[in-house]
């Protein structure tokens, strides 16, 4: 009799992915040399932003190349998370994330109320990063989190420090861009990110003998307006088709050497009042290989209050969405990926105005 699965990792069969799909269609592949280059003209820049809007539009995801993060600083990291995750559990526990700072090794996510197949890093872009202590709304005490810093490998923290100023530049950049797309100007979302609660998390998902009913990350959508991602040459990451069909359609993001695969999340949708929508997206394991991924999430100041940009609104096309604070979202997340929960996870949609 083989070794049966653990049955907190596997998936409802509607949500078991598919492990014959099709690769009908490829997420857009955008060059950013008409902001990496020096002198870049006008009209290679408006090009670009057409792109992007578009991208931004017609899927919620795009891949990026000639982004100007030097391949070095990216393959230091890749290698440093291979070295720290191939320590033994108990000493990678050593670093584990607690309640006091979420920041830290766990392989305990749970995504939708199942198990995740997967272990994590998680560093925090700023130190202290300052957040609510607790997620109840009328609760105004602050908590600083702080970075955990293994032992192992040598300089962990250093490469990491590196790392993050290159996605904060890049982040910066994509911003812009996203912002000029949809008419605003350039630097309208820059006030937002001066407290930023942005982090990278390294992941690793284990070869998995059940790939057929689990997964690496199940379905979701990311929280905050903009993700960075680097994925290997593996492959694994799946996003939702947006057009509405009777079947849900999901396409793998194939790897491209190099290249950073960005998506808009879910505050970029209310922020643009639902004409840039968080796509919902996941991983798939394989039973013979692992695969690693590291995601920079690019988050805003906890205080932060999400809404619809006045510039975004008017009469014939008011807010969708009642304001929130982004720092309670945030800790409500945090706070159920450390259980098993019975309710569904904090969504925007619960701040939806009818
Ligand atoms: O590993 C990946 O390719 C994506 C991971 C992801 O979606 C996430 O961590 O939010
Ligand atoms: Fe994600």
């Amino acid at each position: 009799m083989g070794v049966e699965i653990d049955q907190a990792f596997v998936q409802e069969p509607q949500h078991r992915p598919n492990l014959s799909i099709a690769k009908a269609q490829e997420i857009p592949l955008i060059d950013l040399s008409p902001i990496t280059t020096t002198n870049p003209s006008p009209s290679a820049i408006e090009a670009l932003v057409k792109q992007i809007g578009s991208a931004c539009k017609e899927w919620g995801f795009f891949q990026v190349t000639n982004h100007g993060v030097p391949l070095s600083l990216r393959k230091n990291l890749d290698e440093a998370s291979k070295k720290f995750f191939s320590q033994s559990l108990e000493e990678k526990k050593k670093v584990s994330r607690d309640e006091t700072s979420p920041s830290g090794y766990y392989d305990t996510e749970h995504t939708k109320n199942v198990r995740d197949w997967k272990e994590v890093f998680d560093f925090l872009a700023k130190e202290p990063t300052i957040v609510p202590l607790t997620p109840h709304e009328f609760d105004d005490a602050i908590i600083h989190w702080t970075n955990k810093s293994p032992n192992y490998p040598p300089n962990f923290r250093g490469t990491l420090e590196k790392y993050i100023e290159e996605m904060e530049k890049l982040g910066y950049k994509l911003l812009e861009l996203i912002a000029m797309s949809l008419g605003l100007e350039a630097k309208r979302f820059e006030e937002f990110f001066e407290d930023q609660t942005s982090f990278v998390r390294l992941n690793h998902y284990p070869p998995c003998p059940y790939p057929h009913l689990a997964l690496g990350v199940g379905r979701h959508k990311d929280g905050g307006p903009l993700t960075i991602l680097a994925q290997d040459d593996v492959g694994g990451l799946q996003v939702k088709l947006k057009h509405k069909t009777d079947q849900e359609q999901w396409v793998t993001v194939e790897p491209t050497p190099n290249a950073y695969i960005i998506n808009v999340g879910d505050i970029m949708q209310v922020w643009s009042n639902d004409a840039y929508e968080s796509v919902e997206h996941r991983v798939m394991v394989n039973s013979g290989k692992e695969r690693f991924s590291i995601p920079y999430f690019m988050f805003p100041a906890h205080d932060t209050e999400v809404k619809p940009l006045e510039e975004l609104t008017n009469e014939n096309n008011p807010p969708k969405y009642r304001p929130y604070k982004w720092g309670k979202f945030f800790v409500h997340r945090t706070d159920s990926n450390f259980r098993k929960q019975n309710e569904e996870n904090i969504q925007i949609h619960h701040f939806k105005i009818a």
